[in-house]
């Protein structure tokens, strides 16, 4: 093996992670997903471990891959009984894959207090499974737990784990830093000297308990390391594992590899993808694939970015099919502003410096009052509209109550609403479950009989973020909410003293943009 290969263990060892439990569907569609991406191994499981994976081997086996290999997982045999008795070795073989990992002591004091064998006795574990296992046709990656620890500890005895492993026949001799403690002067030491007497092939598995995986999974590969480990977005048992949405972008923009095996530009979405399966909250601040990481706010930054994208960009996030974004905020200048409305669909080729400045104080004025726009681009766009376009919104609204009644534990909510629509004004009662609730159930009443294309707006989150908590329940809020029709989702904003009031301005945003859209499609069907 002389190429650089990757190995997933999202599906093994980032299983391992805290909240992480896939099932079989889960798996497949992920392994769907990496060998689409061009991953050469995916680790599946442990298909002695439970019947989960037991089920996930056995229905892999129809399925035809492009590019990846499944590598089936397990330690080495159990001491003291046959390896044809071991049930981890038969379920392996059983598994249908031609590739397996198995791991094995390197560290000395792991041999004599976990396994409370001799060392010999151990290194013939290594040597008797891997034999066995190639005797049944079985290509063998060796994964040496604890390697690092193990050097430490005892040189000479972690080497000859190695030596045992590669003489017995695995092709590729991966060194584990299990407990994740290394920093990377110490890992690169230890593989200068492992290197000095021994010219294996070399892998790295690195965990992130001293938050250094990637640096460290970076360095083996300067190093000579030919296999890399690691799940995607790092996930795994305790801190994770090295993350592979970073390392592949690294090595293609820093180490210039071609990865011509590899869709790098999927990566992004790869990224969000397993985090959805995973049920886990994804990081928009993860380097090269969060939907941060290329995403620009302060006014000086945008202002140098659109004269030279490398003044605030070390590599372009096309590369890996992300993008660039520019917020608005009270930190904007106004090629913020440029930028975010050109975005949004203005023609700007007659708006003034006066113009642009004044827009600027006004949303910085509106941000000290406690707007944030950078996540309510609706509410920024209904902000210009009204202000400097010759735009007007399709309701008026006049007024509108609340009343609650309280039925011993339940309470319900009526909202009265009087709008003026199309001259006509217009006088609802609707109930709900809570008051915004029934003044969203009201507004849309009152609108749809107008507008029929209203009927497939839904609101699909409601935040609500105190501004000034010393203030007790007399507070500021801002209410973010946020919507949908069948095509797209937006964003709108209030910020009140009265969460009622609040929430109604982010309402009557949320349907005068709907309104807006529907305009602009054609698809506002007035009666
Ligand atoms: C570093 C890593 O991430 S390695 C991967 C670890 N992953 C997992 O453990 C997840 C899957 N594991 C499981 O489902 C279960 O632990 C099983 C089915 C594998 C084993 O379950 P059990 O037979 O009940 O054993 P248990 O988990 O309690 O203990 C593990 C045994 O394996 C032995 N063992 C540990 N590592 C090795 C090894 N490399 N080679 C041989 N035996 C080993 C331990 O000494 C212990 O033996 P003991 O029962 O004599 O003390
Ligand atoms: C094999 C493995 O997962 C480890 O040593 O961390």
């Amino acid at each position: 093996m002389k190429s650089l290969t990757f190995y997933d263990t999202t599906l093994r060892d980032g299983a391992q992670g805290e909240g992480v439990s896939f099932t079989v569907d889960d798996k497949i569609k992920i392994v769907k997903k990496l060998d689409d991406f061009g991953i050469d191994y995916i680790e599946g499981g442990w298909p002695g471990s439970n019947p989960k994976d037991e089920e996930f081997f056995a229905a892999i086996r129809d399925l035809k891959l492009k590019h990846s290999k499944i590598v089936a997982f397990s330690s080495t045999k159990r001491y003291g009984i046959d390896i044809k008795d071991d049930l981890n070795i038969k379920k392996m073989i059983d598994s249908g894959v031609d590739t397996v990992a198995i791991f094995g002591k390197s560290w000395d004091f792991h041999v004599t207090d976990v396994l409370k064998i001799s060392l010999d006795e151990n290194l013939a574990l290594i040597e008797d499974t891997i034999k066995y296992l190639l005797e049944n046709n079985m290509q063998v990656i060796f994964d040496a737990e604890h390697f690092f620890d193990g050097f430490a500890s005892n040189p000479t005895y972690a080497l000859e784990t190695l030596k045992v492993a590669y003489e017995a026949g695995a092709e590729v001799l991966v060194l584990c830093d299990t407990n994740g403690g290394q920093l990377p002067t110490q890992l690169a030491s230890t593989i200068g000297k492992v290197k000095e007497s021994l010219t294996a092939p070399l892998g790295i598995h690195a965990h992130n308990d001293s938050d250094v995986a990637v640096a460290n999974s970076l360095l083996a590969y300067e190093l000579g390391a030919v296999q890399i480990q690691g799940t995607i977005g790092g996930i795994g048992e305790r801190c994770g594992n090295a993350d592979l949405a970073s390392i592949i972008p690294a090595l293609k923009t820093k180490y210039k590899l071609e990865l011509s095996n590899l869709n790098v530009n999927k990566i992004t979405s790869l990224y969000y993808y397993i985090m959805e399966v995973a049920n886990l909250v994804p990081e928009n601040n993860h380097p090269y694939v969060g939907s941060s990481a290329f995403t620009h706010k302060a006014g000086m930054h945008v202002n140098a970015l659109q004269k030279n994208s490398e003044t605030y960009e070390h590599v372009s996030p096309q590369i890996f099919g992300n993008k660039r974004r520019i917020l608005v905020s009270e930190l904007s200048g106004k090629s913020n502003l440029k930028y975010k409305l050109q975005e949004l669909g203005f023609d700007l080729s007659n708006f003034t410096k006066e113009e642009y400045r004044s827009l600027a104080t006004k949303i910085k004025d509106m941000e000290y009052q406690g707007y944030q726009f950078e996540g309510a681009e609706a509410s920024l766009k209904l902000l210009f509209l009204r202000e400097y376009e010759d735009y007007h919104s399709l309701f008026g609204v006049e007024d509108f109550k609340i009343i609650s009644h309280n039925f011993g534990k339940k309470t319900d909510s009526e909202a009265v609403v009087k709008l003026k629509v199309k001259g006509e004004s217009v006088h609802i009662v609707a109930e709900g479950d809570g008051p915004v609730n029934a003044l969203d159930n009201a507004l849309r009443k009152a609108l749809l009989s107008f507008f029929p294309s209203i009927d497939v707006m839904k609101l699909i989150d409601y935040k609500v973020r105190v501004l000034n908590g010393k203030d007790g329940t007399a507070a500021k809020v801002r209410v973010l909410i946020e919507s949908s029709n069948t095509e797209q989702s937006w964003t709108t904003i209030g910020v009140s003293t009265n969460i009622i009031q609040a929430s109604w301005q982010a309402l009557i945003d949320s349907f005068e943009y709907a309104l807006y859209l529907a305009k602009n499609n054609g698809s506002l069907s007035a009666n």
